[in-house]
């Protein structure tokens, strides 16, 4: 018999009613601007729906983009647009959409991860989603904070223009950090529209997104995006500058462009909702604390294909550990696994040997990025350790991840 909802590929015809079901869960108006966003990024082939007699009452989709993890650029499919009607909602349709689409991105065999921002934290660890990389948002008293001096020499100088006009400086700057920093999603000339769109309902009374190019002798070495929200008040200016990127491929650049931020004449605080955790500002400034910095979470890590996915990063010490991995959804995931590597590259084959580590999915998920460590989860009770051989150390990296979009 036909279930009465039907879970089916989405038709281009879907497009509009996707986009007011996600407008009605997010609680936004998906119109103008921010339509025309979703649509330059919409990948049809790769979009879900619950049918309800003709009504779209449920969505998923998956972007195909690129992640940067230990050692390596892989391919990862960018889980986004989950949402399901008020009128549908706890009657199992998100578990039906998210159950068929990890089976087709492991069916298809291209993308050995998934990746996602949760708007809930409780809602994806039960689909093997493990929260794999922190963000800091930063909350900055920008009159109590200073920085090092400037050189007596700067190697550049600041260009500000409109953010379309710098996109070409952008992205060679972005494409020579990208290697190195995980948690960074690849961004073709789609996803910088989509990263540089500035649709007014997303402004929330602040100005347009402002854009500034730091140029060495050799050409770009940075950029930062930022808008203003005016305020005044009893004590006069008032404004708040809010960072929405800062990539820079030197320390002089970093400082620099921070300087400029930070200094922006009338405001009285800065904020920055993706910082890293690993900021170098932390280090800069003479009052980190009132950088006013906290943790969230950001990126949440699914390991499609457990051997491909663990082969295919690199780890920062030798490793050679039989892990044994629990996956209730991808049963083929499910297993002893013998994985030996190092920083050069490693390999993962299935094994009958006994294991040294047993956990989950979710917890290998966690700590693929080498932004959860495992010893932590160990401790919580989640990761068992069975034997002396704990890989903890050869998981983490010499750099934290540090995802940069919600996408
Ligand atoms: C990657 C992204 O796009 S993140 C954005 C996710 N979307 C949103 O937050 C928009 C608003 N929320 C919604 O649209 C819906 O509530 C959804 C999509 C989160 C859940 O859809 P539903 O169809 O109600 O979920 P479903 O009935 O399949 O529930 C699956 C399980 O998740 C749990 N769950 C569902 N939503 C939530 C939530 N918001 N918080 C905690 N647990 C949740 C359910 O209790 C259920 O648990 P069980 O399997 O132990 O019984």
């Amino acid at each position: 018999m036909k279930e009465a909802i039907e879970l089916r590929p989405s038709t281009p015809d879907d497009f509009p009613a996707i986009c007011r079901l996600l407008g009605t869960v997010f609680h936004e108006d998906i119109a103008g601007e921010l339509k025309e966003l979703e649509a330059g990024v919409f990948e049809v082939d790769r979009s879900l729906v619950t049918d309800d007699a003709g009504l779209v009452v449920g969505h998923i989709q998956a972007f195909t983009r690129e992640l940067t993890v230990p050692g390596a650029v892989i391919p990862a499919a960018h889980v986004s647009g989950v949402g399901v009607l008020p009128t549908h909602r706890r009657r199992g349709l998100l578990n039906r959409m998210m159950h068929r689409q990890l089976r087709e991105i492991a069916a298809a065999g291209r993308e050995p991860v998934a990746v996602l921002w949760a708007s809930e934290t409780s809602i994806y660890p039960r689909y093997g989603y493990g929260a794999a990389a922190s963000r800091l948002f930063f909350n900055i008293m920008n009159r109590e904070v200073r920085l090092p001096a400037p050189p007596q020499e700067p190697s550049g100088r600041l260009r500000m223009a409109e953010p379309d006009s710098l996109l070409a400086d952008m992205t060679k700057v972005y494409e020579q950090m990208r290697p190195d920093r995980i948690g960074w999603s690849s961004r073709d000339d789609r996803w910088w529209r989509f990263v540089l769109g500035d649709p007014e309902s997303h402004r929330d009374g602040a100005t347009k997104r402002y854009a500034v190019v730091h140029e060495g002798p050799g050409g770009p070495t940075g950029y930062a995006l930022w808008r203003i929200k005016d305020g005044w008040n009893n004590h006069g200016p008032n404004a708040e500058v809010q960072v929405r990127e800062v990539a820079a491929t030197d320390p002089e650049t970093y400082l620099t462009l921070w300087r400029f931020l930070l200094g922006i004449d009338l405001s009285r605080s800065v904020t920055m909702r993706l910082g890293s955790v690993e900021e170098p500002l932390l280090h800069l400034v003479d009052e980190p604390r009132r950088l006013g910095p906290s943790f969230v979470d950001g990126l949440w890590v699914r390991l499609i294909d457990v051997p491909a996915a663990l082969a295919a990063r690199r780890y920062a010490t030798a490793v050679d550990v039989v892990i044994e991995v629990t996956d209730p959804i991808l049963t083929q995931n499910s297993g002893r696994w013998r994985l030996t590597g190092g920083p050069e590259g490693a390999t993962c084959t299935a094994t009958t040997d006994p294991a040294d580590l047993a956990c989950s999915v979710t917890d290998l998920g966690a700590a693929y990025l080498g932004g959860t460590s495992l010893a932590a989860l160990a401790a919580a009770g989640r990761v068992r350790q069975l034997t002396a051989n704990d890989p903890s150390i050869a998981f983490r990296w010499h750099r934290l991840p540090s995802p940069t979009e919600v996408y």
